[in-house]
Order: structure tokens, then C-alpha cells, then sequence
């Protein structure tokens, strides 16, 4: 049993003439541990993937399962759904409220998931992310955007899933501070015997964390392939052999 399984999955927004098929016949599992990640350009679809998977975007057919449970149609997840499946997003600054400090984030999230021992799991969890207790009463106006993260994560795991959902996680942070966040979901998954599905535009990112890639174009995934084939530069697919060009092109520029 995958902990992420799709099969035969499509994803569309609208209807009719303003239908968009933005994900087509999408078949692809990752296994527990795994480090999977989905790159393509922008618009290819695999942010949608994530979407329908977490409800949302609700009008997909297919089929979807996480750790063999089957994922239903529509807007609602229920509270074993997040037992299991948790978020990192791209914007840490828009993903936690102003007005809530760093142990007020927390505290919600372990109480929410019927948790009682709040105080000792708080300073894990910071220990866990690499902030420490000296972070725990500040506000996220007090924080660097790779600190910010670090607090994101740490509510991610919080509820102690086994899957980790990344959208473009260090995206929106400066480059000296990505391969930090970049290794600290290396070692977590590895603590934490975590799995990983991770959306990204950057091909060294991905490369970085994850054992296994779909390359997506406009919608479908044309290829899947092992992190090392990728590094060989052996894709087979045309469009793969593009992107890999098209970043070497930007690394060395
Ligand atoms: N809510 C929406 N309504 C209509 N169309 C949408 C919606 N969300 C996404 N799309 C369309 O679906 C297609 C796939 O978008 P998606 O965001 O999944 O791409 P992506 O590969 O994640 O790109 P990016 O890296 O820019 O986020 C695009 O054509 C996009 O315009």
C-alpha cells in the first residue's frame, strides 16, 4: 500500500466553454519514506494535484488514496485526513496570522488535534525545527522569512503526520536561507520517518530533496524518473531534457 496513490486522476476549473483542464489522466504513487516531487513550468498543473488532493479544488475523477484510504470527491477533509496529510506553503508570511504569537500558533493547532500535553510538545517542536524555547512569545512581524518557515513547519508537524505536502516551500525566501530549510525537511523526514510530495519550479530543489520526480506540460505528466537519471541528464522525454537545459542554462548564468 502507497502512502499517496493516484490513479487516472483529472482536475478541471469551470464549466463549459470556460472549463479548464488543468490536470489530465494523472497516475503516480509514492511510497512510505518517499521524497516525490512534481516540477514543471508554471501553469503545467501540479499545484492543482496538490489542490484536489486537499479538497481545494473540488471537480477531479479519478481515483485518490492516502495510506490506502480513499480520498472523496468534494470540499471536505476530515480530521483523520489531517491526522495524516499536513501543509507547508511557499508564503510563510501570509500563512501565519500577525496577531498570533509563535506559542499561541502551536498551542492551537496540538489542542485542535487532541493533544493535552501542549507545554512539553511546544518545546519539541522548536527544538525540532531549530528555533529553540527563546522563540516560543514572539510575533511573526519578529521573525526572518526562514524563521517564519521554521514556525510553518513546526505546526505542520505538529499533529504528527506521516505525509508532508510542500508547495514551493522556500520559493518566496532568500537564497542563502533555501538550502537551509532545504536541509532541515531533509533531516525531519529522516527523524520523523516522514513522506514527502513536493511542488516545485526549480529543478535543483527538487533534486535536493526528493528520490523521485514527475515532470508535468500543460497538464499531464509526460515523465517520471529516478533524482540520479535527472542529475545523468538521461530523461527521455523531449520536454524533461528542456527544463534540465533551461535550468543548467540559469545556474551557470
Ligand atoms: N482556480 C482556478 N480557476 C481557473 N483556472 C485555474 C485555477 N487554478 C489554476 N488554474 C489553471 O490551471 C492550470 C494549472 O495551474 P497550476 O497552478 O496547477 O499550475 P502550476 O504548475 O502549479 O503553476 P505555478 O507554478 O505557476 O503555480 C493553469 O492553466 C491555471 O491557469
Amino acid at each position: 500500500m502507497s502512502a499517496l496513490f493516484f490513479d487516472d486522476v483529472s482536475v478541471w476549473f469551470g464549466e463549459g466553454r470556460d472549463r479548464v483542464d488543468a490536470v489530465r489522466h494523472a497516475n503516480f504513487r509514492v511510497g512510505h519514506g518517499e521524497s516525490f516531487g512534481l516540477v514543471g513550468e508554471s501553469g503545467s498543473g501540479k499545484s492543482t494535484i496538490m489542490r484536489a488532493l486537499t479538497g481545494l479544488a473540488p471537480d477531479w475523477s479519478g481515483r485518490m488514496a492516502v495510506n490506502g484510504n480513499p480520498v472523496r470527491s468534494g470540499h471536505r477533509r476530515d480530521r483523520n485526513f489531517y491526522k495524516s496529510v499536513q501543509m507547508v506553503f511557499q508564503d510563510p508570511y501570509a500563512s501565519l496570522h500577525p496577531r498570533q504569537s509563535v506559542d499561541q500558533v502551536l498551542s492551537e493547532t496540538l489542542h485542535l488535534h487532541g493533544f493535552r500535553d501542549i507545554e512539553p510538545r511546544i518545546v519539541r517542536l522548536l527544538d525540532d525545527v531549530g528555533l529553540g524555547s527563546a522563540f516560543r512569545f514572539r510575533y511573526p512581524h519578529q521573525l526572518s522569512g526562514g524563521q517564519r518557515q521554521r514556525v510553518a513547519i513546526a505546526r505542520a508537524l505538529a499533529p504528527e503526520p506521516s505525509i508532508l505536502l510542500l508547495d514551493e516551500p522556500t520559493s518566496a525566501l532568500d537564497v542563502s536561507v533555501q538550502a537551509e530549510i532545504l536541509n532541515l525537511l531533509t533531516d525531519l523526514r529522516a527523524e520523523h520517518k516522514l513522506t514527502f510530495l513536493m511542488v516545485s519550479h526549480d529543478l535543483a530543489v527538487v533534486a535536493h530533496v526528493c528520490e523521485r520526480i514527475a515532470v508535468m506540460q500543460a497538464g499531464e505528466i509526460v515523465e517520471v524518473m529516478g533524482v540520479d537519471e535527472m542529475r545523468a541528464l538521461t530523461p527521455a522525454h523531449p520536454y524533461t531534457r528542456k527544463l534540465l537545459q533551461a535550468s543548467l542554462g540559469y545556474t551557470r548564468g
